[in-house]
Order: C-alpha cells, then sequence, then structure tokens
C-alpha cells in the first residue's frame, strides 16, 4: 500500500485527545531478552494475539537482524489488519531500505528509527558530535519517510541526554518529518520525578511538539518501568512501549498488562483509555510464555497465578465477606480467575466454604476437629487439594464412628 501524508496527519491528530497509545515491543525489544527468541512462527502467533489484545502498534521485529526476522516482519505486515505495523531500523540506508521491504505489505506502517542521543553514547559508541548525530538522524528520517506510512524516531538513551540537545534533535526529527518522538530511558536510570520533569521540558521545547505524539520506553534495571512510563503519560506522553510479561533487555521493559491495568484501575487519576480489550491480558501473557518455553513468575503482578490467589485466613475471611477488601481489580477483567488457596495460613472461614461446597454439612465441632487435622496436613504439604480434604473427610468420620462404637460396647 503507497504511503500517504494524510496518513500519518489523520494517525496523529487523533492522538490529541485522552487516549494512550499502546506500542507493542514484544517480538522487538522483548525477543532481545536472553532466552526469548521467537521464530517466524512464533511471531505470527503472538502477532495475531496482540491484534486481538487491541495494540496499537505491533513492532515486529528488526529486519536488517536476521532474513528470518525480515520474513517474520514481512508476513505479520500482510496478514493483520487493524494494528500500525512497525520495523526497527538503524540510521543507516541497508537498515532503513530493508524495514521499508518488510513493510510493504502492511495496511499502515512505521519505521522505527533509533540513534543515540546521550553524551556517552555520542562519544564511545558512535564517535559523532552532536551536529553529525543531528545530520545523521535527519536524513535517516527523510529517507525512511518515502517507504512507509510514518516515521517515529527514537534517541537512544534519551533521559541521559543534555535536555537542550535532545530538545533540538527532536525538533530537527519533526522538520524531517517524523511524526512519533519517542524518548526512552534506553537503561532503566531515571526516576518518576525526573521523567515528568524531561517530558514537560521537551513539550514545552521542542518545536512542532503540538504536531507529533510522544512516546516513552522505560527499561526496568531499578524496577522502575512501569512507574515511569505512568509518569511520563502523566505528564502529556500519548504513547507507551511495552511488552507482555514485561520481557526485554535486561530486566525487561515496562510490562504492558500493567500499565495498562494501572491506566484502568486508576483511571480518575490518570484521566486516559487505552484500545486494550483487558480480557485478552492473561491468555497473551500465557501464549508468549508457551512459545517462548519460560514460564510467567508467580508473583508477577495482573498475570501471575498469585495475582488474585489468597492462602491467609485472614484475608480469604475478608474475600469471603467482600472481595474488594484484598483485591482492586477484577480478576475476570483480565482474563483471570480468583481463587482462594488452602494451605497452611488459611483459616476455618475458608476451609468451611471449601468444604461446603463439595457438598459437606458441618457443625462447629466437626469444623473444629477436621481443622485441627487440617493444620498438621499443611505443616507436610505445601497445598490442600479437594481430594485431600475428602480423605480428611473420611478419617475424621472413621475415626468418630469407631470412637461411638466403642462407647456404645
Ligand atoms: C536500545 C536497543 O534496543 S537498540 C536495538 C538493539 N537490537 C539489536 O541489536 C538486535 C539486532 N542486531 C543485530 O542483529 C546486529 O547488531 C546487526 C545485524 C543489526 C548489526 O550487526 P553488525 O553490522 O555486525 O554490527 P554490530 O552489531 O557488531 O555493531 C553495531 C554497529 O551499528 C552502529 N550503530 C549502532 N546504533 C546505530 C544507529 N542507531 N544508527 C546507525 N548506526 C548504529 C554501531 O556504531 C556499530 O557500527 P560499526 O560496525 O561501524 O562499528
Ligand atoms: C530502540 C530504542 C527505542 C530502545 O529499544 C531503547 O532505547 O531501549
Amino acid at each position: 500500500m503507497k504511503p500517504t501524508h494524510q496518513d500519518s496527519t489523520d494517525n496523529v491528530e487523533s492522538d490529541v485527545d485522552g487516549r494512550v497509545r499502546i506500542f507493542d515491543t514484544t517480538l522487538r525489544d522483548g525477543e532481545q531478552a536472553p532466552g526469548f527468541s521467537m521464530d517466524r512462527r512464533a511471531k505470527l502467533r503472538m502477532a495475531h494475539a496482540l491484534e486481538a489484545l487491541g495494540v496499537d502498534i505491533i513492532e515486529a521485529g528488526f529486519p536488517q537482524a536476521s532474513p528470518d526476522d525480515f520474513a517474520a516482519v514481512a508476513e505479520i505486515a500482510r496478514t493483520l489488519k487493524t494494528p500500525t505495523i512497525a520495523a526497527l531500523a538503524r540510521c543507516q540506508e541497508a537498515d532503513i531500505d530493508s524495514a521499508g521491504r518488510a513493510l510493504e505489505g502492511a495496511r499502515h506502517s512505521r519505521i522505527h528509527l533509533f540513534l543515540s542521543t546521550s553524551p556517552l553514547h555520542r562519544e564511545h559508541k558512535l564517535g559523532k558530535s552532536k551536529q553529525q548525530v543531528i545530520d545523521i538522524a535527519a536524513s535517516a528520517i527523510q529517507r525512511a519517510k518515502a517507504l512507509a506510512h510514518e516515521v517515529e524516531f527514537s534517541a537512544e538513551d534519551a533521559l541521559r541526554t543534555e535536555p537542550e540537545f535532545l530538545a533540538e534533535i527532536f525538533s530537527v526529527a519533526v522538520e524531517a518529518g517524523a511524526s512519533v518522538l519517542n524518548a526512552p530511558d534506553t537503561v532503566g536510570y531515571v526516576t518518576p520525578t525526573e521523567i515528568t520533569r524531561m517530558f514537560t521540558y521537551l513539550r514545552e521545547h521542542v518545536r512542532g511538539a503540538d504536531k507529533v505524539v510522544f512516546s516513552a520506553h522505560c527499561h526496568d534495571d531499578l524496577g522502575m518501568a512501569v512507574a515511569n512510563s505512568l509518569a511520563a503519560i502523566a505528564a502529556g506522553a500519548r504513547q507507551v512501549e511495552c511488552t507482555i510479561n514485561g520481557i526485554g533487555e535486561r530486566a525487561g521493559n515496562a510490562a504492558l498488562e500493567e500499565v495498562v491495568m494501572a491506566l484502568h484501575t486508576r483511571r480518575p487519576l490518570f484521566r486516559v483509555d487505552t484500545g486494550i480489550v483487558t480480557q485478552h491480558l492473561y491468555p497473551t501473557s500465557r501464549l508468549l510464555a508457551e512459545v517462548t518455553g519460560q514460564p510467567v513468575p508467580r508473583n508477577k503482578a495482573i498475570v501471575g497465578d498469585n495475582a488474585f490467589a489468597h492462602e491467609s485466613g485472614i484475608h480469604q475471611h475478608g474475600m469471603l465477606k467482600h472481595r474488594g477488601t484484598y483485591e482492586i481489580m477484577r480478576p475476570q477483567d483480565v482474563g483471570a480467575k480468583t481463587s482462594l488457596v488452602l494451605g497452611k495460613h488459611s483459616g476455618r472461614h475458608a476451609l468451611r466454604q471449601r468444604l461446603e461446597e463439595l457438598e459437606y454439612d458441618l457443625d462447629e465441632a466437626t469444623l473444629d476437629a477436621v481443622f485441627e487435622r487440617f493444620k498438621n496436613l499443611t505443616d507436610k504439604q505445601r497445598s490442600i487439594t479437594n481430594d485431600d480434604l475428602v480423605a480428611l473427610m473420611d478419617k475424621h468420620r472413621n475415626n468418630h464412628h469407631t470412637a461411638a462404637v466403642a462407647v456404645e460396647s
């Protein structure tokens, strides 16, 4: 499909409301993490799931990285209908041309260009002056503009870049035709206060700021990727780059499911919407675990097995009275289920509830007796299944019966 100027203008104009675009980079930054690479078939399966999830942009890969990645991007571009398909490219002609070719079949395509801007990267990685970096970015953007519907420019290591220089290179990027400006915290270094300051500064100082979308891309080296993404949104970012299960370079990227559910759960605070069908979060997370062979940690927010599980008696008692006592989201809203797990920390209320579900009718004395047996068992066994409970009840009844017979005789 031939790119038109109209396409990219439409996309930008619809961003001036309270809608945050979700840019999913599971298939690019996510797969860069050791142990998470995906072949073309795995990427296509994930891309279909991401489309159903409602992400706005799928970064399908880095076509210059390998022939299979080129093929994956091309197949995703040809197949998917709704999201914009993005491909990553360095500011080098071969990368840009290969991204353009891979995206040819896309209904809406984006070349995502990146170039380091921080002093450390300029000096040690690129060996370029500020002016050289600006010139390279401008000509790359002009070249990419002709090959895709829109161009995103990322200033790698933006959050360790001098704010004045960052504003200058972003201004040049706008003049050259970029419609999305991404300021990544490439090494997960900053705090929410600092990222707020940077986005506020950029929105005030970039020439043409009102015509473009500002984007955040945060890494989790200090465990602040999600908090920083939310701070950037509060400071006006209207695109956020994130990954399913938070996978990505080193400690990972901002977890999509966490960013989305924070915006959703605290909507009165953030006052923005996303297009995410939240009920697909859990199944998409599990699909990623399946295709990469990397399980989701139990305690992972939103999608971990423990995210809506309660074992402690005091919490279970609260949950049985009112689920809002210990759950701030409805599990069904993310495609998951609440579970009251019976274990060492459980109390009588949860035990009674489970036994009643198993159709036992209990008086207080029986409950007390069975509870004692139950606690003894939990000291030997991490969690107690329904079969264990049936066995406990059988044992209790047998003992009770034997004791009654002994009294009679
Ligand atoms: C912050 C990020 O996540 S950026 C994305 C990182 N992702 C990846 O690197 C995954 C895919 N990468 C690859 O498969 C390979 O690195 C390739 C195919 C892209 C390049 O491989 P090679 O040509 O052998 O180069 P290599 O990776 O060793 O070194 C990087 C080169 O790119 C240059 N470079 C780095 N970033 C950029 C940039 N944004 N624009 C232009 N050149 C760049 C480096 O200066 C270096 O150049 P040199 O070869 O002239 O010294
Ligand atoms: C390419 C850019 C956006 C990146 O991945 C980073 O800076 O972390």
